[in-house]
């Protein structure tokens, strides 16, 4: 019979036979979930051999959501995330400029899902920008919760904008042109203790080198300056005896099995990562910077096609597994775009449960189907001596593979 999956004191509960929601998403989300579901449930069938199975419950969000119960993202679907504890979702449209707040920011704030989770590493055979795509092998962690992203927006010429405008002059002295549009960027201790905690104990867990604390703290001196500055008090006061920082080590000697914790402005940052990708580890930041950096790094080992996800909230143990690109929706419906970020996501989530075996079989499968050269558009057009195939066709090739 299917069961929940849940979390008992601090510990991961996961029945054989777990109740897993899942979003299709907007655009090609249908047609990358369509495939991506079928290498779950080859890779569990090989694992488990029938002992283990997963019973997937579609909820919905977003434009399906709308057309069929008139709300873009259904109270249901909020309840079945918490209820379940661990899901996965395709992606959803956001309007630019105006109309609903992003759907995929809201599920992230709702359920408190604090750390956006995404490792980039590079697969043999796929194209790259860069000459040596190998030496990126990074996991960032993203801050999920505020920033920019927090909602605190207002338009130009709204009342409440000219009210704010009017509150700063007068009781700040700071001037603001009135056809501004104001956004507030909070960015608190909590916050980016509890992401950076996170970001630490991943890295001792995993034999990590180091934790880089990306920032433009010269400029954001309280919001993103202070991020840097709570980042090293708390890896100073909670893993003292495990990390050093480079003002413990004049001579530049890192200590045998001690994590590196150092910090790098953003624009440097994107330019390094280019020029000397192995300087960089695990990444801790925040939102927005995080939000450029996956795609920037998703593109240096071969683009967004293979560029995985999870939204987590380590204290509650809710998750929600999500590929860091969009809609696409130019390809929707066409049978076309990659389904490997997706695919990954769901091997990050059958670690996640402790499914190991699972997850390594997805691994091996996407290794082996890239090394065979039939791939996907996105890959075939710069691969050469490959052939191109269709979403669906790539999943069988993972699946022959596995
Ligand atoms: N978490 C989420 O649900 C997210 C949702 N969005 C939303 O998605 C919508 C579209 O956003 P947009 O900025 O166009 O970004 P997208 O990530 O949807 O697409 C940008 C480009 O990336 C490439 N791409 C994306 N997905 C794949 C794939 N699976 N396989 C191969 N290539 C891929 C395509 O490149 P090419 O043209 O070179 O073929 C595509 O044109 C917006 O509404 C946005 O808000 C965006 C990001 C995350
Ligand atoms: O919510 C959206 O539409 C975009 C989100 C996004 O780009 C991301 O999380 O990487
Ligand atoms: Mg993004």
């Amino acid at each position: 019979m299917a069961e929940k999956i849940r979390k008992e004191n601090d510990r991961l509960i996961v029945p054989d036979n777990p109740i897993i929601p899942f979003i299709q998403g907007d655009g090609t989300g249908p047609d990358i979930w369509n495939a991506s579901v079928r290498v779950f449930d080859a890779a569990v069938e090989k694992a488990y051999k029938g002992s283990r199975k997963i019973e997937w419950k579609e909820v919905l969000a977003g434009e399906k959501a709308y057309k069929e119960t008139g709300n873009w993202l259904p109270d249901e679907t909020l309840d079945s995330f918490r209820e379940y504890l661990v899901g996965i979702k395709g992606p959803l449209t956001t309007p630019v400029g105006g109309g609903f707040r992003s759907l995929n920011v809201t599920l992230r704030q709702v359920l408190d899902l604090y750390v956006c989770l995404r490792p980039v590493k590079y697969y043999p055979g796929i194209p790259s920008p860069v000459k040596k795509p190998e030496l990126v092998d990074m996991v960032v962690f993203r801050e999920n919760t505020e920033d920019v992203y927090a909602g605190f927006e207002s338009p130009a010429g709204d009342e409440k904008t000219l009210k704010i405008i009017n509150f700063f002059k007068n009781e700040l002295g700071w001037s603001i042109r009135e056809d501004s549009g104001i956004g507030i960027k909070p960015i608190s201790s909590f916050g980016t203790k509890r992401l950076v905690r996170a970001a630490i104990k991943y890295a001792i867990e995993n034999n990590r080198k180091s934790v880089t604390l990306v920032h433009k703290g010269n400029i954001m001196k309280y919001t993103e300056g202070a991020f840097r500055n709570w980042g090293y008090e708390l890896a100073k006061e909670e893993f003292g005896d495990k990390i050093v920082t480079w003002d413990d080590i004049p001579d530049g000697n890192i200590p045998e099995g001690k994590i590196l914790i150092k910090d790098a402005i953003a624009d440097a940052f994107l330019q390094q990562i280019l020029t000397r990708a192995s300087d960089f580890d695990v990444i801790a930041t925040m939102n927005l910077n995080g939000d450029y950096m996956s795609d920037a790094l998703a593109a240096q080992v071969g683009g967004i096609g293979i560029a995985p996800g999870a939204n987590i909230n380590f204290d509650t143990g809710y998750a929600i597994f999500e590929a860091t690109h969009g809609t696409a929706p130019k390809y929707a419906g066409k049978d076309m775009v990659n389904p490997s970020s997706v695919i990954l996501s769901g091997k990050m989530m059958f670690e996640y449960m402790g499914w190991r075996e699972a997850a390594e079989l997805i691994e091996k499968g996407i290794t082996r189907a890239i090394e065979a050269k039939k791939v996907t558009y996105d890959f075939a057009r710069l691969m050469e001596g490959s052939t191109k195939v269709a979403t669906s066709e790539f999943a069988d090739q993972i699946i022959s593979h596995m």
